[in-house]
């Protein structure tokens, strides 16, 4: 019999032998596959417009043809493509008493006539012992829907049927259909499965009518879980297959079987759960429909991945063909063709063992595991590195080196294998985390943030800040107490002033070394972990020189994107916002800045020195002039001498101290004359630190108020040095940059010790001085400023000649 070779259920026509055949009505095609079905016009009217004649394409016909023929043409592929993996169903369908128990089971006491169920069970274990390259087991379920109730035919436990069908529900497992608490049996033998399969039998709800003694009054599924194993290849895949052999219930119409009572009552159930059955059918063949409703009946749902799909179908259409059953026969076959449509693209259900597929990575991790070390050891220098997971020792000192990498203590990190790598970039991840959580923590315990869009929307800078707990009356959203970032318009009264930010501003001085360390830290948020270090103090110096002398150096204000990228949405204090303005945006004038002090602090440092020479020689000329004035003396007082020439005459000791005198009032003008070139130099470089001072003060003010302040971009660039604040209204540049120094100085105690013990040391140097004759005090205090403006601490000179 030729096979279609769509991908397509497969429909099998089964007469039911009779002596009635309705020959002049039923003809069978010689290709076997086509039936045609001529019904005579009605004779009793005039006209029939009814149709009269079908024609039906099937897979196969099967006209009074034995149980053995029917097994093997249609049964029996379907049954080996099980063993092979694929899920399969064998289906019967038809009208009551058309055959469909006798196809699927036959009869259990004429061997000859069992049918496709006791002898695919014979079938199957036959060829289980011959695959002797596979273990197999089988498990065998036999589930009965009656009235469109569930009933386990092969329960083992004496339950009510009522409390058994209340334990079966149908699931559905990654697209898998199953009956849950449906008992599976294991059958070892075939006459363990055929023991399962009279079990079943004897509980199958059966009853009488005219058409039918034995009429099957329920659906029964019988399946087979058939698990499959490859014994040689130790693959962790297998293979997990369903076998359904479905016996359906028949239609039947209540005018020809009388059925009455409970009978009607199951005929009533039976015909909905098939009429389900033929919408679904419906569904499934037709192309154009997505939905198919496979919940409306048990039946349906049970069947759900048994029809078509990934599963290897079969369908039976079992007829009676005879005269008086022409419309079920026709009907029955409607139902056949449109089958016939249903998709089928069968695929083996291969399954994963994870205790197998461990081991089996586990073999493979050694191998290449050994496959490296051979690699390495024939390469060289690698033969000592480690492939095994880093221990916790490790992963601390990796932590470490990459604290130490960031913060620029350490140039490099040394690379060893990918696991280090990994782990580098984990710990870089979790620093940039903590270090983000920790600066957003500064930030809620010391602002109410707000988004920066939302800012633009509002009336300007009087939304910059907003006051905890404020918000009370009206609709806004924003979050005013300070645990979150807001995210709606603050009220007006909310607002704060410039005036009262300038007070709030100041009165958070309490906090100024907490904020010192978050400077720190806000610095470390802008870090982008690579595996190259931060530029040196060198090449910063070397790029300073570069842009000092390419005379294009740009102080202005910020590119406005890059700045908007890592602004936080609250201004910070303008102790803080200079900070990051002399590490970012005035990093060169502040280099430059920085440079000047450094020579300015060269030259004082060489001052100082000078003086104290100065300081030392004015006291050897004092004292040699001391011991040449004694010597002289001594000489008067015991008479001069005197040569030809009339010269006086002088002892080596006292012409070594004359000379030494003289040698010494030499050394002191050169000094003194270096010593007030030196102090040109200074009073030149102190100059060029104020101007950059004032000029950091005008650039910072200016990138202030572009990136904090400032709402209108416009306005702000044509601002130039940028709007005058509040503190401009107080201050000016230099009282500005003074007072923000100190208060950085302040935040940090040490500094504070040192700056009083600096004040007291030049109290008491102006308390010494105030002995000395007006000149010396002068030229000392001036001295004095210049040394200590910054700190210096040297010894002063305290006589000039
Ligand atoms: N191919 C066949 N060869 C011999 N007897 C048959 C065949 N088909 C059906 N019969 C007989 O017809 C009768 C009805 O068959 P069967 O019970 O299998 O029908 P059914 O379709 O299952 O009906 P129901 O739907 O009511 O259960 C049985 O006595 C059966 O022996």
């Amino acid at each position: 019999m030729p096979q279609r070779t769509s991908n397509k259920v497969k429909v099998y026509l089964r007469t039911r032998p009779t002596n009635n055949f309705a020959s002049d009505i039923i003809s069978f095609g010689r290709d076997n596959r086509t039936v045609t079905i001529h019904r005579a016009p009605s004779a009793n009217t005039v006209v029939d417009n009814n149709v009269t004649d079908w024609s039906f394409h099937l897979d196969g016909l099967f006209h009074n043809v034995n149980q053995e023929e029917i097994f093997n043409a249609v049964a029996k592929d379907v049954i080996d493509r099980s063993l092979d993996g694929y899920n399969g169903t064998i289906m019967c369908y038809g009208q009551t008493g058309a055959g469909k128990t006798h196809t699927m089971t036959g009869f259990s006491e004429s061997y000859p006539n069992r049918g496709i169920i006791p002898r695919a069970l014979q079938h199957i274990y036959q060829e289980i012992n011959s695959r002797q390259d596979y273990s197999y087991s089988i498990r065998i379920a036999y589930l009965e829907i009656y009235n469109d109730q569930m009933c386990d035919l092969l329960r083992t436990v004496d339950t009510p049927n009522d409390l058994i069908q209340q334990q079966l529900s149908i699931g559905e497992d990654r697209g898998l259909v199953y009956v849950k608490g449906l008992s599976y049996r294991i059958a070892n033998s075939e006459e363990e499965a055929l023991n399962l399969l009279f079990e079943g039998e004897t509980s199958r709800s059966i009853g009488q009518h005219i058409l039918n003694k034995q009429s099957s009054r329920s659906h029964c599924i019988f399946t087979l879980l058939i698990e499959c194993r490859s014994i040689l290849a130790s693959d962790e895949k297998y293979t997990v297959s369903k076998l359904n052999l479905v016996d359906l219930a028949g239609s039947e119409r209540l005018a020809k079987t009388n059925s009455q009572g409970i009978a009607q009552r199951e005929a009533t159930f039976i015909n909905k759960s098939l009429s389900f059955l033929e919408q679904a059918v419906l569904n499934l063949s037709d192309k154009k429909t997505n939905t198919v409703h496979f919940r409306s009946s048990k039946l349906t749902h049970a069947l759900k991945d048994s029809i078509g799909g990934r599963c290897n179908t079969v369908m039976i259409a079992n007829v009676w063909p005879e005269t008086q059953h022409l419309e079920e026969t026709v009907s029955t076959l409607r139902f056949a063709s449109r089958m016939m449509c249903v998709p089928a693209e069968p695929a083996v259900n291969e399954v994963v063992d994870p205790i197998k597929a461990v081991e089996n990575y586990k073999k493979e991790n050694k191998y290449l595991r050994e496959e490296l070390a051979l690699h390495d050891t024939l390469h060289g220098n690698r033969s000592g590195i480690s492939y095994e997971p880093l221990s916790e020792q490790q992963l601390y000192e990796i932590e470490n080196q990459c604290r130490r990498f960031i913060d620029g203590s350490l140039d490099e990190l040394e690379i060893k294998n990918v696991r280090q790598v990994q782990a580098v970039f984990n710990t870089l991840k979790n620093i940039c985390k903590s270090t983000d959580g920790e600066v957003e923590k500064k930030y809620r315990e010391r602002y109410v943030l707000m988004d920066k869009n939302e800012y633009d929307q509002t009336d300007g800078q009087k939304a910059r800040y907003t006051v905890a707990g404020t918000n009370q009356n009206d609709n806004s959203t924003g979050e005013l107490d300070g645990q979150g970032f807001g995210s709606g318009n603050a009220p007006k009264d909310a607002r704060t002033s410039k005036d009262q930010l300038l007070k709030m501003t100041k009165n958070k001085r309490g906090v100024k070394a907490s904020v010192q360390r978050y400077v720190s830290k806000l610095g470390s948020v802008n870090v982008k972990p690579t595996l190259k270090r931060n530029t040196t103090e060198e090449e910063q110096m070397s790029r300073l020189k570069d842009s000092r002398e390419s005379t294009d150096v740009y102080y202005g204000p910020p590119e406005t994107g890059a700045k908007e990228q890592t602004q936080p949405s609250t201004p910070p204090t303008r102790n803080v916002a200079f900070e990051e303005f002399r590490q970012t945006r005035g990093s060169n004038l502040n280099a430059i800045y920085q440079e000047n002090k450094d020579i300015m602090l060269a030259k004082k440092k060489q001052f100082a020195e000078l003086a104290r020479r100065i300081n030392q020689t004015k006291g050897d000329i004092d004292k040699t002039r001391m011991d040449a004035e004694r010597k002289k003396n001594e000489r008067l007082n015991l008479g001069e001498f005197t040569n030809e020439n009339g010269e006086t005459i002088i002892d080596e000791e006292e012409y070594e101290l004359i000379s030494k005198l003289q040698e010494l009032k030499a050394n002191y003008r050169v000094d003194f004359d270096n010593w007030k070139t030196l102090k040109s130099e200074i009073a030149y470089c102190q100059n060029l630190v104020n101007q950059c001072q004032q000029r950091l003060i005008q650039e910072f003010d200016s990138w202030f108020n572009d990136s904090y302040l400032s709402t209108n971009k416009d306005t702000r660039s044509a601002n130039g040095l940028g709007k005058t604040n509040q503190f401009q209204v107080y201050e000016d540049a230099a009282e500005r940059f003074e007072r923000m120094q100190k208060e950085l100085l302040m935040s940090d105690l040490d500094m504070f010790f040192l700056v009083t013990q600096v004040r007291l040391e030049r109290l008491k140097i102006k308390t010494r001085s105030s002995a000395f004759d007006t000149k010396k005090r002068l030229e000392t205090h001036a001295m004095q400023d210049l040394w200590y403006e910054d700190g210096i601490n040297e010894t002063q000179p305290d006589a000039f000649m």
